[in-house]
């Protein structure tokens, strides 16, 4: 037998920045995007030819200056805002809107305030386990808020949690879903840092265990080289697209001591920060 003959190659994808990706490995994929917003001034053109392409189980974190369109971008994922040109697929497959396939995270976790904490994440875990018992779906969303540190707050009323609880609970109503990609728009933006420490330490830990695609955007340039796998940066906007991508080579599980005392760490926020000053 001609073992040469039998050998099939992976099929491959040209991505960002010349990389060659197997394109089994591509989880979402965006081709030639475009957004246009219409204004009384006439059509703005925020995004344009962006291509990116996210492997399986990677978190990339998305920095950009204010107002060059990172939200546009997320939200076009998430299925959420209209896409004006090019496609964005997951799995291969081009989506038509919201599904559960993409949790979202947003920077304020707008829980229905007279509801639980359980009865916040239920709402999700309901519509997408319809089949499963009452019970399962209680247990799949009590895991969750275990998981971020809620095991003694499922009852309490969401007006009548903190900033950062409220955002934890926003955590474990996402991760409850069973995503396939979670998306995250600045979630700790609002957080003092002791709690946005916190909170980036249990999104990793499970992130970690549930082996999804992660998207984040960020403002903080330390946040970004702590959690990703790679760092994109949007070039300003109007007609934004890809400008620059950083792999982080930091191993995991990643300490904030060892991120800061690698030698490496210093050449990345500059990558990072001489690109948002040009
Ligand atoms: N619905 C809309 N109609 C018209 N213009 C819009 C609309 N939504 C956003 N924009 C404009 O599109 C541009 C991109 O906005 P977007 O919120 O996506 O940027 P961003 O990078 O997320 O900003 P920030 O970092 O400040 O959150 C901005 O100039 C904004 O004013």
């Amino acid at each position: 037998m001609n073992l040469k003959s039998t050998i099939i190659k992976q099929p491959t994808v040209p991505g960002e920045n010349g990389i060659i990706y197997p394109s089994a490995n591509v989880m979402l994929d965006l081709n030639q995007l475009k957004k246009v917003y219409p204004t009384p001034k006439g059509d703005y053109v925020v995004l344009e030819d962006l291509n990116l392409k996210i492997m399986k189980e990677e978190f990339v974190t998305i920095i950009g200056h204010s107002g060059c369109g990172k939200t546009t971008m997320l939200s076009m994922i998430a299925g959420l805002n209209e896409i004006s040109g090019g496609s964005i697929s997951v799995l291969g497959n081009r989506i038509k809107g919201p599904g559960p396939d993409r949790g979202v995270i947003f920077q304020s976790p707008s829980l229905m305030p007279w509801m639980t904490a359980l009865q916040n994440v239920l709402l999700g875990v309901n519509q997408v386990f319809p089949d499963a018992t009452k019970a399962q779906r209680n247990d799949i969303a009590k895991y969750y808020l275990q998981k971020v540190g809620l095991e003694d707050a499922f009852h309490k009323k969401a007006a009548d949690l903190s900033q950062g609880m409220q955002q934890r609970v926003g955590i474990a109503r996402a991760f409850a879903i069973k995503p396939k990609v979670l998306l995250l728009d600045e979630p700790f933006g609002m957080l003092d840092s002791l709690t946005r420490g916190e909170l980036q330490d249990i999104l990793i830990e499970i992130w970690n265990k549930e082996k999804i695609t992660a998207v984040m955007i960020t403002h903080d340039v330390d946040e970004a080289i702590f959690l990703a796998d790679r760092v994109v940066m949007m070039t300003s906007g109007p007609k934004a697209k890809i400008g620059d991508v950083l792999n982080i080579e930091f191993e995991r599980p990643r300490t904030r001591k060892s991120v800061l005392e690698h030698d490496d760490y210093y050449k990345y926020r500059k990558h990072l920060i001489d690109f948002l000053e040009h």
